[in-house]
């Protein structure tokens, strides 16, 4: 299978100081790689960089054929990698249907309605009227908007109770079954055992790790070993 992404010796930080280490990291077309690894590796750092949000020192970022290290956030967005981020980041006095408006131009937004009828429900509400699993959906569906070949999706869990997590998971499969390809950044793992076709693990600015997903979460030894959880 051709791969959609391919990060090679990826170096980048702040100010001077070194995060990403020299990461190597590939997606499958169509497939879902979960980026797993403590407080503190380097997982958002390195979500930033591909997303073009903050520019590497050194290192590759291809696209299908396009190399996209370097490039600003909005000539990455345009060749088809969007970022689903931290924290969510809704644009609180503003309404469901104003957020999405920002982010689709003249494109339709009966698609992402159809993908999350709560949306739909909740369109004239206002970006701090929406509950945490709300607010993860209109981010969801922003990203969606820009028809993306590639989401980064980081800590979609964070912060919300196991139903809605439960919920979020949904969307995200039907996601995966239309063939959009994702890097998955989570601490809640059966969320990423649920999404997953692979498992990577990030330590100190490198991936450490990286199997089938079936392969990881048979071996909790390992898990633990690597991830220090059970
Ligand atoms: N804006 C920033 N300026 C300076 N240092 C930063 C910045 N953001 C992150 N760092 C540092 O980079 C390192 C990696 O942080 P990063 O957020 O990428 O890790 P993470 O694996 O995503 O962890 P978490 O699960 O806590 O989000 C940490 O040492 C952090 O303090």
């Amino acid at each position: 299978m051709t791969d959609v992404l391919t990060v090679r010796d990826l170096r980048a930080g702040y100010a001077g100081t070194t995060v990403l280490d020299g990461v190597d990291l590939t997606v499958p077309a169509g497939g879902v790689v979960a980026l797993l690894g403590r407080n503190g590796a380097g997982k958002t750092t390195f979500v930033h960089t591909v997303m073009g949000l903050l520019k590497p020192y050194s290192g590759g970022i291809r696209l299908g054929g396009r190399e996209l290290a370097g490039a600003p956030a909005h000539t990455v967005a345009r060749a088809g990698i969007a970022i689903v981020p931290q924290g969510r980041r809704v644009f609180a006095p503003l309404t469901v249907e104003e957020n999405l408006r920002l982010a689709a131009g003249r494109r339709p937004l009966d698609r992402v309605y159809a993908l999350m009828p709560r949306l739909a429900e909740r369109r004239n509400h206002r970006g701090d009227q929406l509950s945490g699993g709300e607010q993860q959906m209109l981010a969801i569906g922003r990203a969606l908007l820009r028809e993306p070949r590639l989401l980064l999706l980081d800590e979609p869990s964070d912060g919300l109770a196991p139903t809605v997590v439960d919920q979020v998971a949904g969307v995200l499969e039907g996601l995966r079954a239309e063939g959009i390809a994702a890097v998955l950044v989570e601490q809640d793992l059966h969320l990423a055992f649920r999404l997953a076709d692979e498992v990577t693990v990030m330590r100190k600015g490198r991936i450490v790790h990286r199997s089938p997903t079936d392969e990881f979460r048979a071996d909790r030894a390992r898990a633990h070993a690597l991830l220090g959880v059970g």
